[in-house]
């Protein structure tokens, strides 16, 4: 036994050491972080507990209402540590002004994935890092998605909405496919310049709408790659990790659309030979620069390929705005007919409604924005990120915080919107205008600060346009039940970052023969030109 005692011995003085060593490295954290915060508390928000800190008090399904939960009980936001990991909940229109509009130079950052590498799409800018790549894509998208571009895109808005309201007629009870299929038509076309009815095109309007499907699904749950890493290098085969085949087909979908329409545009543009689109406009800026920009072909073409790839994806909140719309105006008849009323009265009926009569389409503009209200796409914007530490209302916000902006709190509080749940246009009029105000936030269905929607002006004309047209020429109603009675659907938002309506059935006729016969002149003229 005394043999052991000079191994005891020095085991003791090991942990001894140890023990010493521990302490000393938390007391050196602690002055470190006393310095950082110079003695500033953290946000309020619910009691970590050791090592996964709040991971139980996050919701686990649509986040915003236990979101707002949270707010209604500890403040205007509130702080989380998930494992270790800074998380900000911004609840309120004022706090998100402040934090994400005034401080956005500091709060602009997004926070980096594990699982958009695996399926192509870190290349999207929505989800790029702060920086000078971001900064270069996005300005590449403004130039050609600026307001004063946009009426160069309105006749192929115009006639695919027109090719819209002919398939609604038709087959109305495909609406959800009919929609998704002209609004990738349209971006095809805009930014590409490529027909997505002519057959040579097929595959590609496939391969598109497979991204976008399978983008919008991974991204509507926490992958097992999010929640543990190092699963990523795993290869298929491996029980447990068959999800890579899945990604690996996505990834195939993403790479396919942002390579092969560009490269179509490239080889006609080379030739002289190409339609006027987005990509083509960025290709002629690209060569008239000539290589003044200092960052060569390659870099400037990857952008322009990056950026068209980002458009088409961010382009598909549209298509889930509308089907929220849809269901709006079919559960709420007195807008309905509010806007039907307006529609007769602008516009007649003669004719579809156009670009210029927005103006005049006052209460039409309203159930827009409304239904941006009702029904939030993006509950919870993107996510965004600080850079540096930063100081709100006298709290201490680290580096590297996740900021969650609950925009469905916010549009839906009742202290600013009365009977929030309801479906009231008029809350956006004022003395026969349209009316907005800073306070009610309405204009955060677009995001926040320097990450704010860039393609929301072209997003007004997309909902315009077909929204004008399909109300000026169909009644929508709710699906009757199997005795004839109609349905009442109450909006529920399926979970997710991108959220749509998860019962969204409506019944669509048109309003009479004459607006049926609108609609069959309007595809005739379309296919005559
Ligand atoms: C109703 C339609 C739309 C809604 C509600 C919407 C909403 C949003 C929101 C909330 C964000 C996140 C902003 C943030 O992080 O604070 C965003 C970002 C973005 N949107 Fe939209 N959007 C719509 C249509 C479009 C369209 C039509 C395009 C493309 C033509 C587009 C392209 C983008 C892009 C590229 C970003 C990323 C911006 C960045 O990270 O810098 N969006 N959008």
């Amino acid at each position: 036994m005394d043999a052991l005692r000079p191994f005891e011995h020095s085991l003791g003085l090991a942990a001894a050491l140890f023990f010493t060593y521990f302490i000393l490295l938390q007391i050196r954290e602690r002055m470190i972080w006393s310095l950082r915060t110079r003695g500033r508390p953290l946000p309020p928000g619910p009691r970590p507990l050791p090592i996964i800190g709040n991971l139980l008090d996050m919701p686990s399904l649509r986040q915003w209402l236990g979101f707002r939960d949270l707010c209604s009980k500890h403040g205007e936001i509130v702080y989380l540590d998930i494992l270790g990991k800074p998380v900000l909940i911004v609840g309120s229109v004022r706090a998100a002004t402040e934090i994400l509009e005034k401080r956005s130079a500091n709060t602009s950052d997004r926070t980096p994935s594990h699982l958009l590498p695996l399926i192509g799409n870190d290349i999207a800018f929505s989800v790029m890092r702060y920086g000078q790549w971001w900064r270069d894509h996005r300005r590449a998208f403004w130039q050609v998605f600026h307001p004063g571009q946009l009426s160069r895109y309105h006749d192929v808005e115009r006639g695919l909405a027109h090719e819209l309201l002919a398939r609604l007629l038709e087959s109305p009870q495909d609406s959800k496919q009919h929609l998704r299929f002209i609004l990738s038509a349209i971006s095809m076309k805009v930014l590409y310049g490529l027909d997505a009815n002519r057959a040579e095109n097929g595959e590609l309007i496939g391969m598109a709408q497979e991204a976008l499907r399978c983008t919008t699904d991974l991204a509507t749950r926490t992958h097992p790659v999010d929640v543990v890493p190092f699963i990523r290098h795993f290869p298929g085969w491996v029980p447990g990790a068959g999800f890579q085949y899945a990604l690996a087909k996505c990834k195939a979908a993403v790479i396919h659309l942002k390579e092969v329409p560009f490269a179509k545009v490239k080889a006609a543009y080379d030739k002289g030979q190409y339609q006027h689109c987005a990509i083509a406009a960025l290709l002629s800026r690209m060569q008239a620069l000539g290589g003044q920009d200092n960052v060569g072909d390659t870099y400037q073409e990857d952008v322009i390929k990056n950026a068209g790839l980002a458009a088409f994806e961010g382009a598909d909140t549209t298509f889930y705005s509308l089907l929220g719309l849809f269901l709006a105006v079919s559960q709420f008849p007195e807008a309905q007919a509010k806007a039907h009323a307006e529609l007769d009265r602008v516009v007649g009926p003669d004719r579809l409604p156009d670009f210029g009569d927005s103006k005049e389409l006052v209460y039409i503009n309203a159930l827009i924005k409304e239904a941006l209200r009702w029904h939030v796409v993006l509950p919870l914007a993107l996510p965004h990120r600080t850079v540096e530490d930063d100081v709100y209302d006298g709290y201490f916000i680290p580096a590297g915080t996740m900021i969650l902006p609950n925009t469905w709190a916010m549009l839906h509080d009742p202290e600013v919107y009365d009977s929030p749940d309801e479906f009231r246009p008029e809350r956006f009029i004022r003395n026969g205008r349209l009316h907005t105000t800073a306070r009610d936030g309405s204009a955060f269905s677009f995001g926040y600060g320097r990450r704010v929607c860039p393609g929301r002006y072209y997003a007004d004309d997309l909902l315009y346009i077909t929204v004008a047209s399909a109300l000026h020429v169909f009644r929508f109603e709710p699906p009757l039940d199997e005795r004839g009675q109609p349905v009442k659907i109450e909006l529920r938002q399926s979970h997710g970052l991108v959220s749509y309506p998860e019962d969204y059935r409506c019944t669509i006729k048109p309003r009479s023969a004459e607006a049926a016969k609108l609609v069959l002149n309007a595809q005739v003229a379309s296919e005559d030109r």
